[in-house]
């Protein structure tokens, strides 16, 4: 009788003590989502969002009054904060459009889901950013290290090992008797691309083309090995598909970058993307690689050969070798094919300026021969052109890659904590009414110098235009970028008359991939300026002569 009293008692504990932990279990979770709650909506409180609130709580202790000042800026919605910003393929557009509103043009905070990151739309607060040693480091982006761009310039950590590599590509591929020496091969492809624009009676498009003259010209002097635009090789369109799906991965944003706790299930499946392009580029670099180590001839030709060559402490291992030489490409294909678009759709859309550039190219070069590279130097109006277009349409307008603050440091005034990114919106600074006159005018005379005055530099001096970056990252393609783009424009111009195609108007609509490109490609129709009758079927008959061989 005793015991079933007691099994009684154990039974009603039992159930008790069950609905007790139940409830308190649900009461716990309760506590902790509010607890959560309440803490996301402290954080997002502040200016610039749930990551700055976060900082500024987390270290509200530590923050002395000179620090405590906040920088203006949106804060977006919690958690995710203004991740809308970026994720958008007008993000220059909308930064800008945001940072007007807030009344931070100079500073604007603003939060990527964790990230904290600072954007300045002046040229003064860009100089402070750029050339600062503290902000010389990179945001590494997973796809970044998925594709081993953190063994390459672009993504190396600031430190021996990025200085080493900046300084090989200085010596070996960017210095001005390297890039001299190519002339040659920019030629033979700027003539190609003639005789294939000439081909067309009808519209047609030029981004292909001018993204294959483009590769070429790199596979040329990374690789050596040597295409005909007008013949379709295997390499050629393996390596165009590989450049192609890296150049759309680097330039998705990434929301598990700035959203730890998205990581584990890629939602963009930019992983398994990144996962399966690899093994594809490792296969593919390898075997030039190995091509060029069982070379018979001993002389140092391309790139290739010269990092094979290294010795000590310069000396790469295979697969940073594969990094290295693959950014190169990557790099040096697309920034070139777009400024170039872009120049000729200027070109197209403004008759007078194309006649002041027809009219200079008559009088340096005059109709009996084809430009050489070194007539280009003296021709101040197209080189102004050149300049115009950067300025109005930046391949990069937000400089393509961000930067992150190694240390703690002081930006305009405002304390800006280690491990902050920072951004450039040079495509608001070059819109600027308080910077440039009449901003959204094309007029390439305003760069243009009259006696004695000094010219205008693009390559990073003066920050109201510099679409290549500055300070340390600066961008160490920018001699070789503007030498090829500055011939080949001038090339095409002294050889056709282009203008705009019947079905389609030019439409400077832009949208921002890793570079900003015209949103729809440039349609055109050209006109032989200083061909002799009969020339353009003699280029009809050479070309299918090629393509039959
Ligand atoms: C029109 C042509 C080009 C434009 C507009 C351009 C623009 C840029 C910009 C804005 C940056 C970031 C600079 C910064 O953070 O301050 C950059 C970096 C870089 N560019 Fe270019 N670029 C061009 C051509 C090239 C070419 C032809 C190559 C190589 C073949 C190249 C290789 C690089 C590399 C390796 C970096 C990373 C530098 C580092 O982090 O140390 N670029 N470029």
């Amino acid at each position: 009788m005793r015991s079933e009293i007691e099994s009684v008692w154990v039974f009603a504990l039992a159930s008790k003590w069950r609905t007790f932990s139940q409830e308190s279990f649900a009461w716990s979770i309760f506590i902790i989502l509010l607890a959560w709650l309440i803490m996301t909506l402290v954080y997002w409180a502040y200016p610039g969002g749930p990551a700055w609130g976060k900082y500024r709580f987390v270290n509200r202790s530590s923050l002395t009054a000179a620090n405590k000042r906040r920088i203006p800026g949106p804060r977006g919605l919690p958690l995710i904060g203004s991740m809308k910003l970026m994720a958008n393929s007008l993000a220059h557009h909308r930064i800008a459009a945001a940072a007007e509103a807030c009344k931070a043009k100079r500073l604007m905070a603003f939060s990527l889901g964790d990230t904290r990151v600072i954007v300045t739309c002046n040229p003064d607060v860009a100089r402070e950013i750029l050339n600062s040693s503290v902000f010389a480091d990179r945001p590494v982006k997973e796809s970044a290290y998925s594709l081993m761009f953190n063994r390459a310039i672009g993504f190396a950590p600031y430190g021996v090992y990025w200085r080493t590599l900046r300084r090989i590509a200085a010596t070996h591929l960017f210095c001005p008797k390297q890039i001299r020496g190519a002339v040659e091969q920019r030629r033979q492809i700027a003539s190609e691309m003639v005789t294939l624009f000439a081909l067309h009676n009808q519209s047609f498009h030029v981004r292909q083309l001018l993204k294959l003259a483009s590769l070429n010209n790199m596979m040329a002097s990374i690789f050596g090995r040597k295409y005909n635009l007008n013949s379709t090789s295997n390499e050629v369109e393996q390596l165009r598909a590989l450049v192609d799906e890296g150049y759309d991965l680097l330039g998705t944003l990434n929301w598990s970058d700035h959203l730890p706790w998205l990581a584990d299930f890629d939602p963009q499946k930019i992983r398994v993307r990144c996962s399966n392009l690899v093994p594809k580029v490792n296969r593919f670099v390898s075997r030039i690689i190995s091509q060029h180590r069982h070379k018979t001839n001993g002389e140092t030709q391309d790139f290739v050969d010269v990092l094979l060559s290294l010795q000590g402490a310069d000396k790469l291992s295979d697969s940073d070798m594969i990094a290295v030489l693959w950014e190169m490409i990557f790099r040096g294909t697309d920034t070139v094919a777009v400024l170039m678009e872009w120049i000729l759709a200027r070109i197209v859309l403004h008759p007078d300026v194309q006649q002041r550039v027809h009219d200079e190219l008559d009088e340096i070069v005059g109709r009996s021969r084809s430009v050489d590279e070194s007539d280009v130097v003296n021709m101040t109006y197209l080189l102004a052109v050149i300049k115009e277009v950067l300025r109005l349409h930046p391949p990069g307008p937000l400089l393509s890659w961000a930067r992150l603050a190694i240390t703690d440091t002081t930006i305009d005034g405002y304390d800006v904590p280690k491990g902050t990114t920072s951004m450039v919106n040079m495509w608001a600074i070059t819109r600027d009414p308080q910077e440039w006159p009449d901003p959204l005018e094309f007029m390439p005379h305003r760069f243009v110098t009259k006696e004695g005055e000094v010219e205008f530099s693009v390559l990073g001096s003066d920050l109201r235009l510099a679409p290549f970056g500055s300070g340390r990252r600066t961008c160490p393609g920018k001699n070789l970028g503007l030498t090829t783009v500055s011939f080949w424009v001038a090339t095409l111009l002294h050889e056709f008359e282009w203008l705009p195609s019947d079905q389609n108007s030019v439409d400077l609509s832009e949208i921002l991939k890793l570079s900003c490109e015209m949103a729809n490609p440039l349609s055109v129709k050209v006109r032989p300026r200083r061909t002799y009758q009969g020339r353009g079927s003699e280029m009809r008959r050479s070309v299918k002569k090629e393509r039959c061989n």
